[in-house]
């Protein structure tokens, strides 16, 4: 499971967003023709990397054809029907070729700040229509940052230090507050905890990135986000603030943590819950969910409940910083309303991965140890592939690889 996370100390904008995931790695010419799919003329896009306060990260920009002016958004003014209003960019979306999950994702950031601009202006949702020019440079925003989300394989955000500046700002309206009127919208009856730098005097959430905030993050200054650190990257912002106007990004993928381990001794949690009323199917996907969400292990044992009644007992072996994020899951995805949590204490074996190439094809080994004990154990997933791809038996191509472990030495 990839878990983002975002260090909004210095706000979030689209650009921002799609400068840090262009500097994670996201890879532009995917990325354009994914967007391509919109079926959308008129713009192109710079994405450069360059150095901020001698940070190294990426400018994102939309570049309009003709040099229309950007700053112009959404506008609940009559005169600007000849714009497109929300249904229209939700048809727009609705009929290209994107993924499905592409499609939901920007068309709820786009709901997001219709609602809010709509209620701002005291308009009805139909009557919110983008200037041409605003509407351009808001889909390429916000459909770009759904399809980065999908390109990068994110599958859950947790948002930190999320700031905006102080003060007033002159946008087309005239003169507003900050938080800007549409973002502090987005802010109500929610839980977002947005924070005030006193020092910059401007705006550092755009309702771009507000929207982004509200449809993408999962968790919001938490430290749950567990494995191996795959990449950062840092998005750079326009405003002069005065300091780093950064938005930083880091990846981190919790899978890959379970295949090397370096050490031996291990403390974890037991979260246990009793299912009298749960079907096997139910049970078997609420295993599979919690092992994609990064459990360290997941599995069911028989047990006989009160009144005779015959049951499962559903374990889930986790880190010790993820004892709410796993109760969330189990209240979530079974009809457990209760659970047990027992700090544990294994021994495991350190694992080394490496691939070792046989005459069937490569595969995954990993070399186990543990004081002076050591053992090899080769990835039945690989095995089977080669097999399937050479018509040997499995087990003749796993001492294949033992034996070309043993030639080497190792
Ligand atoms: O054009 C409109 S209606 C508009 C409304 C608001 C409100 O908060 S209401 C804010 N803005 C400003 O436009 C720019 C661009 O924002 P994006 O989210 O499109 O990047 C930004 O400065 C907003 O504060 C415009
Ligand atoms: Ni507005």
């Amino acid at each position: 499971m990839k878990t983002l996370v975002l260090d909004a100390f210095s706000g979030i904008s689209g650009d921002m967003f799609l400068g840090a995931m262009f500097d994670l790695g996201l890879e532009r010419d995917e990325f354009e023709k994914q967007l391509s799919k919109l079926k959308v003329a008129g713009y192109r896009i710079t994405v450069q990397r360059t150095a901020r306060s001698s940070i190294t990260g990426t400018d994102f920009d939309v570049v309009l054809e003709g040099n229309a002016p950007k700053d112009q958004g959404f506008s609940e003014h009559e005169h600007h029907h000849h714009g497109r209003n929300f249904m229209m960019i939700r048809h727009l979306i609705s009929k290209s070729d994107l993924k499905e999950t592409i499609k939901k994702r920007s068309i709820d950031m786009f709901e997001q700040i219709a609602r809010a601009e709509a209620k701002v202006h005291g308009k009805e949702l139909a009557d919110i229509h983008f200037h041409e020019v605003g509407a351009l440079d808001s889909i390429v925003d916000i459909v770009g940052a759904a399809i980065a989300v999908e390109m990068l394989h994110i599958d859950r955000c947790v948002i930190n230090n999320l700031a905006d500046g102080v003060g007033t700002i002159k946008i087309a309206h005239g003169i507003v507050p900050v938080p800007v009127p549409a973002v502090l919208q987005m802010q109500l009856n929610t839980a977002i905890p947005i924070q005030k730098r006193f020092d910059v005097h401007t705006e550092l959430i755009t309702p771009t990135g507000m929207a982004l905030v509200k449809c993408l993050g999962n968790e919001f200054n938490s430290s749950t986000a567990t494995g191996v650190l795959e990449n950062t990257g840092y998005g750079f912002g326009k405003r002069d603030t005065g300091s780093l106007n950064a938005l930083r990004a880091s990846l981190y993928n919790s899978k890959l943590s379970q295949q090397e381990i370096a050490k031996t001794d291990d403390h974890v949690l037991c979260l246990e819950t009793n299912l009298d009323d749960a079907t096997g199917q139910q049970l078997a996907a609420a295993i599979k969910g919690a092992l994609e969400l990064g459990a360290k292990d997941a599995w069911a044992e028989p047990i006989i409940m009160k009144k005779g009644r015959p049951a499962y007992k559903l374990c889930l072996l986790t880190a010790t910083t993820q004892q709410e994020l796993f109760a969330s899951f189990l209240f979530q995805h079974t009809s457990a309303i209760g659970l047990r949590v027992h700090p544990l204490q294994r021994e495991i074996m350190e694992r080394k991965l490496k691939k070792v190439k046989t005459p069937y094809g490569e595969v995954g080994v990993k070399e186990l140890t543990y004081h002076g004990v050591k053992k090899f154990s080769v990835e039945y997933d690989d095995l089977m592939k080669c097999s399937q791809k050479t018509a040997e038996e499995p087990e003749k191509i796993r001492l294949a690889a033992l034996q070309e472990i043993e030639n080497k030495g190792e």
